[in-house]
Order: structure tokens, then C-alpha cells, then sequence
């Protein structure tokens, strides 16, 4: 250990790394979790301390003090300061500050208690609220760890005859999804620029020769992928893709890829990796979610003395306070369209009354992707409306993203939501985790979402970077038994300013009021959406909403409602025996059973291929003839940041189709399913799968 230690840090990092660890282990346990990590780098100062931590007692900061040992480094926070005793390269830091580049100055909490330590060489299980900067917060230092190893050859990259291989790799992180691998990928090139280290990604659904090409021929110090796609490259000889000398593991969203849809390639990968034993390796886990289901994987994974910087308090709820949660009780499904309609335009009306409000940018979360497909098409086909595309709502994009569309088309959606500056994406879980598109206000997750973690990634979409946001939760009454055992304690607010939500959509109604426009506008635009669509979405609902609602007889009857009043479709899809009996159901639960002959008949389906709706080939469905498979504070708080001179910084703060045989499930990432949960993972076809 020591020995290896020498090797990645030289002498001194080494003799750091070998004190005792007794000290701060001892105070972690001895003090609240949210201060534990203060201890662990090293703070020297009572002025840093008190500076950086006002929630610390005087008391507390001397018995710190005390026993931490003198000689350790004082806790730096701001990124300039990095520069002082090399602790990182120049050309990192200027990355990060200079205001053409990062343009960033003072590190966020989970940055700077955890860059001493990762330099260090410890194992970490890191955990900060969404959006406070964990990758820069692993990036950073794990890059620098790369340049302290004196058998990295930088000399060589980029000359022709001798440049680096791709058997160099020093440290692989490890992302569920490849939009979040991708973005992980395009911060580590600006982190690196011009240190001559190599960031490569291997991503599933791209092309894989092409990727693999450019690894073998550029070489590769950090790689950045998924775990299918890394564990395809690393298990496969010829690639000549190895990491012989990795130094570093980094599982990013390290709940999820613990997890039971990823933890197997996860371990996989780690079979390819050299042994621990044989090459010392550090393991980095972040996220801002750590359930108590996945410590026992996280302790098996890392070194006995791991350390647990964990910025949220016990007593705090993981979601940032000042980003306001809005709970709104929707009449009936049908109700969900109108009321995210009438949303974005109380909001509009709102900034045309000359409120200083920014554009209205939201990401529309569903628990199926055939929900979000429909969702997505009613709103593309209100935006091209005549009307629509003379009111003040006119630049609103409506944008999609799940696991069923391409992954060029999944690739588009994301960089064109990120670019603009107003609109709705309509996504599946996907998005859920990590990503980070800039100016988002409102999240609005519709139906209660699977679990609370969940809950928590999809409002870290929103309240990033020191912005405002907004979170909005819209379900029906008869969820509220599952919200509040599964969701846990949150502090959401009733709202019940949307009418639409409650409005009785079985009336007709007149374009005179306010409301009476909203719906109709949803309602044509629904009417230009296919009926396949439509029974995929249903079918897609099926599984959650059995899952959700308090008996399965009403969430037949809401989803039975959704499709005839909210769709307008004539006549329910047909439910197989067999499916119907796999979900414990019955006619009297108002399930309309049959073959799929009449969505045939009428359109609803699709012959082969198609994953939604009815389809006459392999049963993954359940139908009878194959089917559907288908935080920041302003000031003070340093979980926040600032950017450029700020100091008072803001603070930034699967659809697995139809059931276990068929149906939908809005998809979490790029695998499959986690903790099963009958209502969603037994209920789901494979879309999950294919990532
Ligand atoms: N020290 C800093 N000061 C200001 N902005 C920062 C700082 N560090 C990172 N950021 C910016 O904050 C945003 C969120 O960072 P990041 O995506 O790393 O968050 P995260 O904690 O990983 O969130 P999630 O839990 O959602 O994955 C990014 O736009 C990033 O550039």
C-alpha cells in the first residue's frame, strides 16, 4: 500500500496517506454526519471554519482542532487557491476559473471536502444534494491524480509516432446513462484542456467501431461510458482496450449502479479491472441519494476505511429548501395535459403582465414512455397551432426523450433542450439523474413516481447553478396511500390554482372561459395523435397505475376515463386472459378483455415490430397475440456556489413496456430495473433493456 502510494503520489502524498486514520474516523462517529467531513480535510483554521461553516458551534470547531493534526492542510475553497503547493496543476485551474472557460471561483461544499481526500488516494462514498457540483467535485482531482503518476507519459500524446495507448487508462467513471456519460465526458475535456490527458467515452447505441477506433488510436487516460458498453470493450481482447494500471473507479449516480439493474455488469466490469489486491485502486462513489438498501454494496465495494462525506444532514430532507414543491390533485389522468398546459401559461401571462420572471423551461417527467410519446405529440401539435403560433408562447420548444427513440434522436433532444431558451421536454427517467441543462424552472413529474429517490433526481433538474426553480407533483387522489408511504417525508405544498386539473372533462366545453380553451386545445391536440399511441400509453399506464392507486378497480376505471374521455378513443383496449390474470384482474375491475382484435380493427396496433400497441409476433406482451412489450443558499452556504467574483454566490444548488411480459415503464437510465417493485418491475416489458 505504502509502496503504491509512493508510486501514484511520491513521498510526501504517501506519508499523508499512512497517518492514522483513527483521528478523523473517531470524530465521524462521534459528530453529526453533515460536520464528519470537515474533519476528513483537514481544516486548520478557526477562521476557515467559522467562515466557511457557520452552522458549526465554536465548541465543536475546537475539539476539531484538537485533534486534528497540524500538519494537515487548511480546507480550501476557492479554486485559485488550489494553485498553492501544487496541489493542482495550473492548467486545471485556470480551466476552471478563467471567465472564457469554466468561469467558476468558489468550490462548493462536496468539492472542497473531498478534494484532499481523493488526491489522497482514500475511498469515498460521497453524497450532495442535486446540482452542487459532485462531477466537477471528482473530476478535478481525479484528473490531477492522473498527472501525479509518474508512469504517465505525457511527453508523448499527440505526436504521431508515440503517442499514448489504449492501455493507459488510469481512471474509468462509470455513468447508468449515456447523455449523463456524455456530459460527464464534455467537463472533463474542459477540465483538461490543455494538460495533454486523453477523455474518451464508450456509450452504448452509438457506433461502437467508431468509438473503439478512436480509443485505439488516440489512447485513452480517463474513459467515460455506461456499463454495457464498458464491460463490451473491456471483456473483449481484440479491442486492446485494458486498464492494467487503473488508479481510480468512479461510480457516478453510485446508488443506481448498485442497484439491482446494474449492479451485475457493474461487478462485471470490476472482474476485468486488475486486482485490488495485485494494483491498489481507489473507488469513488457520488451521488445525492444514498438509500439504506444500497450501503451493504457500498461497504463490499469499497476499502474497509472508506470515507463518507455526506453534505445533506440527517435531519434535512435531500431536496433543496428554497426550491418551492407543489402538490396539485388532478380530477382524473386526463386532467394531467391541461393542467401542465394551463402551467406554462398562467406563467407566460404572468412574464407578459411584466413580472420579471425567465422563460418558462420545464422537463415533464411520466412513469411511461408511451405516456410521454402522447404527451410529447399533443404538445408539438398545440405548438403548431395558428393560434399557438401567434401568441407570446410562440419560441416554446416541445421537445421528447426516452429509451425507445434512436440515440442520435435522443442526442438531439437533449442538446437542443439545452440550448433552448424556452420549452417543455417531455422525458422518461432518462433524464432523471445528473443531467444538467441549464435554466430549467419548473419540473413536473406526473403520476407518483417509483420511488423517492426518484422523486429527488427529477426535481434536481431544476434550482442548478444558483437559479430559482420550481417542482410540481400532479396525481390523482386515489395515489395518495402509495405518495406518502413510498415518497416519505417532502415539503410539498397542496396547490389548487390549476383548474384545469379538476375541471370535468366529460362536459363539452366552450371556448368562452379560460379553462374551456385549455382543454380543447389539449383535446385537439390529442385527436392528432395515432390510436397505437394511445393503446401503448394505456398499456404503458397499466402496470404503474395498478402499482400507484389504492385499489387496482380504480386505477382501471382512471385509466379507462384517460382513454375515453381524455383521448376520445371509442373502445378500450382489449387485456389478454392471460394478462389479466397475471395482474390479479377481472372483468368487474372494468377490464375490457379480449384478443386485440378490435384494436386491430380499429387501428390501435401494430403488426410487428412496433413495441407499443398489439403486435402479431413474439409474445412479450401479455396480450393473447404477442403485443406491447410492450442547493444552494444565497450567501454563506457553501453547498452553493459562485461564479466569477460572486461571493455572496447563489447558491447553486422504463419504460419497460406493459408487464413483466408487456407493457410500459417510463426508463430509468440505461438498464433495467432496481429494486422490484410489483407494480412497476414485475408489470414491464424490456425497453429498459436496450440501452
Ligand atoms: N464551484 C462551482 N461554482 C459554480 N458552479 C459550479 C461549481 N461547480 C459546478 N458548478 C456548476 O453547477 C452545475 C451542476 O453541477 P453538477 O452537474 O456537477 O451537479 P451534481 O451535483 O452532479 O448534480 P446531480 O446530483 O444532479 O448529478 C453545473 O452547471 C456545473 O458547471
Amino acid at each position: 500500500m505504502m509502496l503504491n502510494t509512493v508510486r501514484r503520489f511520491g513521498v510526501s502524498h504517501a506519508l499523508r496517506a499512512t497517518t492514522p486514520r483513527s483521528v478523523s474516523t473517531r470524530l465521524a462517529t462521534q459528530l453529526p454526519k453533515w460536520q464528519a467531513p470537515l474533519t476528513l480535510s483537514s481544516i486548520a483554521t478557526p477562521r476557515s471554519l467559522h467562515s466557511s461553516f457557520p452552522r458549526m458551534s465554536a465548541a465543536t470547531a475546537e475539539a476539531i482542532i484538537e485533534e486534528t493534526e497540524p500538519s494537515k492542510p487548511a480546507m480550501i475553497t476557492e479554486f485559485a487557491d488550489l494553485a498553492s503547493g501544487n496541489l493542482i496543476h495550473n492548467s486545471i485551474i485556470k480551466n476552471i476559473i478563467q471567465p472564457d472557460r469554466m468561469n467558476l471561483k468558489t468550490m462548493t461544499e462536496v468539492q472542497s471536502l473531498t478534494l484532499h481526500e481523493i488526491v489522497k488516494g482514500d475511498d469515498i462514498l460521497a453524497q450532495a444534494k442535486t446540482g452542487t457540483g459532485k462531477t466537477l467535485a471528482f473530476l478535478v482531482p481525479t484528473l490531477q491524480n492522473i498527472l501525479n503518476d509518474p508512469t504517465v507519459d505525457l511527453s508523448r500524446v499527440g505526436r504521431r509516432s508515440a503517442r499514448t495507448g489504449p492501455s493507459e487508462i488510469r481512471a474509468l467513471i462509470i455513468s447508468p446513462t449515456r447523455e449523463l456519460a456524455e456530459q460527464i465526458a464534455v467537463e472533463a475535456r474542459k477540465a483538461a484542456f490543455g494538460t495533454g490527458l486523453i477523455v474518451q467515452t464508450a456509450v452504448g447505441g452509438t457506433q461502437k467501431r467508431a468509438g473503439l477506433a478512436k480509443i485505439q488510436q488516440e489512447g485513452c487516460h480517463l474513459l467515460i461510458g455506461t456499463p454495457g458498453r464498458l464491460k463490451d470493450i473491456l471483456s473483449d481482447p481484440w479491442t486492446g482496450v485494458s486498464a492494467p494500471k487503473l488508479n481510480t473507479l468512479i461510480l457516478d449516480e453510485a446508488d443506481r449502479l448498485l442497484d439491482q439493474g446494474f449492479a451485475p455488469d457493474v461487478e462485471e466490469i470490476q472482474g476485468l479491472l486488475p486486482s485490488p489486491t495485485k494494483v491498489d485502486r481507489q473507488t469513488l462513489m457520488f451521488s445525492a441519494t444514498v438509500p439504506r438498501e444500497v450501503m451493504q454494496m457500498v461497504r463490499q465495494t469499497l476499502k474497509p476505511n472508506f470515507k463518507h462525506v455526506n453534505t445533506v444532514r440527517e435531519d434535512e430532507v435531500p431536496t433543496h429548501v428554497r426550491v418551492p414543491q407543489k402538490l396539485v390533485y388532478t380530477r382524473g389522468l386526463e386532467n394531467s395535459l391541461p393542467a401542465l398546459l394551463e402551467l406554462a401559461q398562467n406563467w407566460q401571462a404572468r412574464r407578459d403582465n411584466g413580472e420579471q420572471l425567465r422563460p418558462f423551461k420545464a422537463i415533464a417527467y411520466f412513469n411511461s414512455t408511451a405516456e410521454t410519446k402522447v404527451s410529447a405529440d399533443a404538445f408539438n401539435a398545440i405548438a403548431r397551432s395558428p393560434e399557438f403560433r401567434k401568441s407570446s408562447m410562440a419560441n416554446m420548444r416541445m421537445l421528447e426523450i426516452n429509451s425507445r427513440l434512436t440515440q442520435a434522436l435522443r442526442t438531439r433532444s437533449a442538446d437542443n433542450f439545452r440550448k433552448a431558451r424556452e420549452g417543455i421536454l417531455f422525458s422518461s427517467d432518462v433524464t432523471a439523474r445528473g443531467m444538467d441543462f441549464p435554466d430549467v424552472t419548473h419540473v413536473v413529474q406526473v403520476g407518483v413516481p417509483r420511488d423517492r429517490e426518484t422523486y429527488i433526481h427529477r426535481l434536481g433538474r431544476t434550482a442548478r447553478a444558483g437559479k430559482e426553480g420550481e417542482g410540481w407533483l400532479f396525481m390523482h387522489r386515489a395515489e395518495q396511500d402509495v405518495y406518502r408511504k413510498r415518497l416519505g417525508r417532502l415539503p410539498l405544498k397542496v396547490d389548487a390554482e390549476l383548474q384545469s386539473a379538476d375541471a370535468d372533462l366529460s362536459q363539452t366545453f366552450s371556448n368562452d372561459t379560460p379553462v374551456g380553451q385549455i382543454v380543447n386545445k389539449v383535446t385537439e391536440g390529442l385527436a392528432q395523435c395515432d390510436g397505437a399511441t394511445k393503446v401503448k400509453s394505456y398499456m404503458g399506464q397499466l402496470g404503474t397505475a395498478t402499482g400507484n392507486f389504492n385499489t387496482k378497480r380504480e386505477a382501471i376505471q382512471a385509466l379507462n376515463q384517460m382513454f375515453t374521455i381524455g383521448y376520445k378513443m371509442q373502445s378500450l383496449p382489449e387485456l389478454s386472459p392471460r394478462l389479466t390474470q397475471q395482474m390479479g384482474l377481472n372483468r368487474a375491475d372494468g377490464v375490457s378483455m379480449g384478443d386485440g382484435s378490435r384494436q386491430r380493427r380499429e387501428g390501435g396496433f401494430s403488426r410487428g415490430g412496433d413495441r407499443g400497441g398489439f403486435s402479431r409476433g413474439g409474445d412479450r406482451s401479455g396480450f393473447s397475440r404477442g403485443g406491447d412489450r410492450g442547493g444552494f443558499s444565497r450567501g454563506g452556504d457553501r453547498g452553493g456556489f459562485s461564479r466569477g467574483g460572486d461571493r455572496s454566490g447563489f447558491s447553486r444548488g422504463g419504460d419497460r413496456g406493459g408487464f413483466s411480459r408487456g407493457g410500459d415503464r417510463g426508463d430509468r437510465g440505461d438498464r433495467g430495473s432496481s429494486r422490484p417493485r410489483r407494480s412497476f418491475d414485475d408489470s414491464f416489458g424490456d425497453d429498459s433493456f436496450r440501452f
